[in-house]
């Protein structure tokens, strides 16, 4: 007998008497749950004794044990914008699967959170459990990470500070000029494509005016251009070229990110886990390689023929270098680096590669604004057209290329940069609680809100940046929102800045790629719009693609189909 059978006959069998106990019974539990979730979190007793900080509003809720779930797993955009407006102080609280989460909104609070003592709150167990289950720490080895992980964290200051990051800069811009020339190739064969072409679903064809233009899929040419165009600044030269399909599988193991952090296993039947374990084994395996040659190489062994460029001066990036030295003094296995290598390489291609492509969106879908953005970066960038007599014209090419000033004296570019972080981004500060404490913006007689050890606080940046309290309109993309317009020198100049909006997160565990993220954004944008006019596939106007959810800044599911051509260059001279 089946259990539909079973079911049926269940019913059949049940009596109406049965059936009106069972919908009391029901109607009791969810009105009780209803009723008595409405109050504060924690018991009044733990109400401070100046009676001058409050418990955390707790948002009513109307089925145990699951709470809020449901409306996050179906309406959260809307479920979070209503919240915001019932609780302008802030902050409320949400129940999920029995825990309390506070949510925060306001810029005060967030400041305080992100920045209270790591003995009040921590994000570092949650990193700990990304580390194992995204990335493939080994459990066992937790010890080791324990003792070299303040080691690791100082070789952080590799990516924030001179003159490091300026090398990382220039290597990224010099493997740009060389890539962009051939952002789309017109090879008209897969096996003659660039590797960044592969995903993009790439043909050539002909526009109304009977120009040769290549039409193609936006988000994976795009990610996958800025990937081959960065990772070789962090793992030298030789790594892509030996794992081609690197950035791909980091793709696959991205679409299951959130899977693969519940610690749900591998043999689940769930086609995007399952494809996202694979992507993961895959990508350490590669790492391991990786780090097998940097070993050898450290011990004056020979790496092998395909890893000949590994020991050259500069070739693998710094950060690498610099943990490698803590990986020999604490004699980690190859298996064990490759785990926080790949969580570094996914943390730097994640967010840039997909804010590139929405700038690129954003930017060409109002032609003024793509005019006044080429007239603006016109002095730092630029690009000529060799002359040739043979019939195959030759590439383009740049001629100059200042990033410092690109990123300094384009504040139009880098406003779109700030709107894009602002509205195609939802990233969210997330904390455990470890002791009672207090929560209190810096505003003169800001309210104080107890917060108590075992919950998780949330600073949820994007219902900041979608509030009309501080952005009228929030849901319209506007460019010129973060520009202020100062008198200098007689002149009337622009800046740029993010002003509330914290796309990084902030405190302890704030990105530590931010200032590599936003000069690599603006590069990557700058040459894209300098080399290559991109339309809509057909013609016609652009249609903003839909968002999708991902752990950063958003994804689309909507296939955004293009056509890109070279732009007409100035004659190189001489
Ligand atoms: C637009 C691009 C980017 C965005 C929006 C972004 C955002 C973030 C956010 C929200 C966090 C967590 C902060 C917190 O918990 O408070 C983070 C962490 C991190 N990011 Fe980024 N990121 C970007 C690009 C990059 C790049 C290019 C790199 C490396 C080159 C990078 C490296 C890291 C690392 C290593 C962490 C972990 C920090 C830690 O555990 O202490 N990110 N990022």
């Amino acid at each position: 007998m089946s259990v539909w059978d079973v079911c049926r006959d269940a019913l059949h069998t049940t009596t109406p008497t049965a059936i009106a106990i069972f919908t009391a019974i029901t109607i009791a539990t969810l009105l009780i749950t209803r009723i008595s979730s409405s109050s504060p979190v924690g018991a009044p007793s733990i109400q401070r004794q100046d009676g001058t900080s409050q418990l955390v509003p707790r948002v009513p809720y109307w089925i145990p044990i699951l709470g809020h779930l449901p409306n996050l797993v179906f309406n959260a955009t809307d479920f979070f914008a209503h919240l915001r407006k019932t609780y302008p102080d802030g902050i409320f609280a949400l129940s999920i699967l029995g825990k309390q989460h506070s949510v925060i909104h306001t810029p005060g609070l967030t400041t305080a959170l992100i920045h209270t003592k790591l003995e009040n709150a921590t994000f570092e167990e949650t990193s700990e459990t990304f580390l194992q289950r995204v990335f493939g720490f080994p459990t066992k080895s937790m010890t080791k990470w324990y003792a070299a992980r303040d080691e690791l964290m100082a070789c952080y200051k590799t990516l924030l500070s001179e003159p490091s990051l300026g090398h990382m800069v220039d290597k990224t811009a010099t493997k740009a000029r060389e890539n962009i020339v051939n952002l789309v190739s017109f090879a008209g064969s897969p096996v003659d494509e660039m590797p960044w072409e592969r995903n993009g679903d790439i043909r050539i064809t002909k526009n109304a005016a009977g120009e040769e233009v290549v039409e193609a899929s936006l988000l994976p040419l795009i990610r996958d251009f800025c990937a081959h165009t960065a990772i070789p600044t962090l793992m030298g030269s030789d790594f892509l070229v030996n794992f081609p399909d690197f950035p791909t599988s980091l793709w696959t193991l991205d679409a299951g990110f959130i899977l693969l952090a519940t610690g749900l296993p591998r043999w689940l039947p769930v086609p995007v886990l399952t494809r996202a374990h694979i992507a993961k084994k895959r990508n350490l395996d590669w790492i391991t390689q990786f780090e097998r040659a940097l070993e050898k190489q450290a011990n004056g062994q020979d790496p092998g023929t395909e890893w000949r460029n590994i020991g050259e001066e500069g070739d693998v990036g710094s950060l690498v270098m610099a943990r490698l030295e803590v990986y020999r003094k604490h004699n980690w296995t190859c298996p064990e680096r490759a785990a926080i290598e790949l969580s570094l390489l996914w943390a730097a291609n994640a967010n840039s590669n997909s804010l590139v492509f929405w700038m690129i969106v954003r930017i060409c879908a109002d032609p003024d604004l793509l005019t006044k953005i080429r007239e603006e970066f016109a002095p730092y960038i630029h690009a000529v057209q060799p002359q040739s007599d043979l019939p195959i014209p030759e590439a383009p090419r740049i001629d100059k290329l200042d990033v410092d000033g690109l990123c300094a004296h384009c504040p139009l570019l880098k406003s779109c940069y700030i709107e894009c972080l602002r509205v195609d981004t939802a990233s969210w500060s997330f904390k455990v609680v470890k002791q009672d404490f207090v929560l209190q913006a810096r505003e003169k007689e800001a309210q104080a809100w107890l917060l108590r050890k075992g919950q998780y606080a949330h600073a949820g940046h994007d219902l900041h940046n979608m509030d009309p309290a501080y952005f009228p309109e929030p849901e319209v993309w506007k460019v010129e929102r973060h520009i202020k317009y100062e008198e200098a020198e007689g002149e009337k100049r622009g800046v740029a800045n993010m002003g509330s909006i914290r796309p990084y997160g902030g405190g302890h565990s704030m990105c530590k790629g931010r200032s590599f993220a936003f000069k690599e954004c603006i590069l990557f944008a700058a040459v894209i719009l300098a080399l290559w006019d991109i339309e809509p596939a057909g013609g016609g106007a652009w249609q903003i693609p839909k968002h999708r959810r991902a752990t950063g800044v958003y994804g689309t599911g909507d296939n955004v189909r293009v056509w890109l051509k070279r732009r007409k260059l100035p004659p190189a001279e001489g």
